[in-house]
């Protein structure tokens, strides 16, 4: 095979930047399944390490921006990703050095709004979510916060998501979809500043959610990777998140479930043969 059409043969690359889960069942974990289901090559750029099980974060170490920045030209220089997620940022610096090297860029970027932990731990400041809003909210293809997170960064309490998110585009977003695992009915609400899209998920009653909505803005970007428009895109990512509910690892630990994109129960190690 010629290096050209070797180079036509390869996958779509999609980055991840966001922090590790040492449970394995969010943050960079669950975007790289995510990303690998959707048959897509993952790349990652780590900006925090938590402590993590099914329970809680314990512990949360920040890396220093200069390594993040370091990361970033890692990737950015030698294998520019055709979409980027981002997930918990942690902190203003960190916020302000993602936002310096993707300005310009004009890749699709999905942004989760990660910002407090559903076993209750804060991942984004209280004073880093200004420069969230302002510094990388306008670089966004789309932001993808829950309910909750889309009412804490519009200060409305209604449960109205055509409400919620034209704030969140007055905010400076291009595009909102606010997802609905949490709320009343399950429905996962896009607005592209013209017009609103609903689309209903379905809902599964099992305790295995962690992860759910990385696993969703980490499909949406590999799918943008792919080339489909947003509304292909969000639909995609509302049933890929869905489906991951559905296999997730019930009883796996003590708390709430990771979700599982890949259904690793059906998959088995390759049987050896005399080659290997
Ligand atoms: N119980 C559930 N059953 C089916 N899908 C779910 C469930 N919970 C979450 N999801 C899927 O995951 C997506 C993100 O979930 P959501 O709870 O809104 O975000 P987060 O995990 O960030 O709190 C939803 O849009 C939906 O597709
Ligand atoms: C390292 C890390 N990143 C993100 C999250 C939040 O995960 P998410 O899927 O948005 O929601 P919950 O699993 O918290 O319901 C996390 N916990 N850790």
């Amino acid at each position: 095979m010629s290096s050209t059409a070797a180079a036509a043969a390869l996958p779509a690359r999609a980055l991840t930047i966001a922090s590790s889960d040492s449970g394995g069942g969010a943050g960079i974990q669950a975007d790289l399944k995510a990303f690998a289901r959707c048959g897509v090559h993952g790349m990652s750029v780590i900006v925090a390490l938590t402590a993590q099980n099914t329970t809680g974060v314990s512990a949360i170490h920040e890396c220093p921006p200069r390594f993040v920045a370091d990361q970033l030209e890692a990737v950015l220089t030698d294998l520019p990703p055709a979409a980027i997620k981002t997930g918990m940022l942690l902190s203003a610096p960190i916020i302000t050095t993602v936002a310096n090297h993707l300005a310009g860029k004009g890749i699709p970027l999905v942004i989760d709004p990660v910002m407090v932990a559903s076993s209750g731990s804060r991942l984004l400041r209280e004073d880093a979510v200004a420069a969230l809003i302002e510094e990388l909210f306008p670089l966004a293809t789309v932001i993808t916060p829950n309910l909750m997170e889309a009412q804490a960064l519009t200060g409305l309490g209604t449960e109205n998501r055509a409400e919620i998110a034209e704030a969140l585009v007055a905010l400076g977003a291009p595009a909102a979809l606010v997802t609905g695992g949490h709320g009343i009915d399950p429905i996962d609400h896009l607005y592209d500043g013209r017009a609103h899209l609903e689309m209903p998920v379905t809902r599964y009653p099992l305790a295995a959610t962690h992860g759910a909505g990385c696993t969703h803005s980490a499909t949406l970007a590999a799918c943008l990777a792919r080339g489909m428009d947003l509304a292909g895109a969000a639909r995609t990512a509302g049933t890929v998140a869905s489906e991951a509910v559905r296999c997730g690892l019930v009883g796996l630990g003590a708390g709430d479930g990771p979700v599982d994109a890949l259904d690793v129960r059906r998959l088995s190690p390759p049987t050896l043969t005399d080659r290997h």
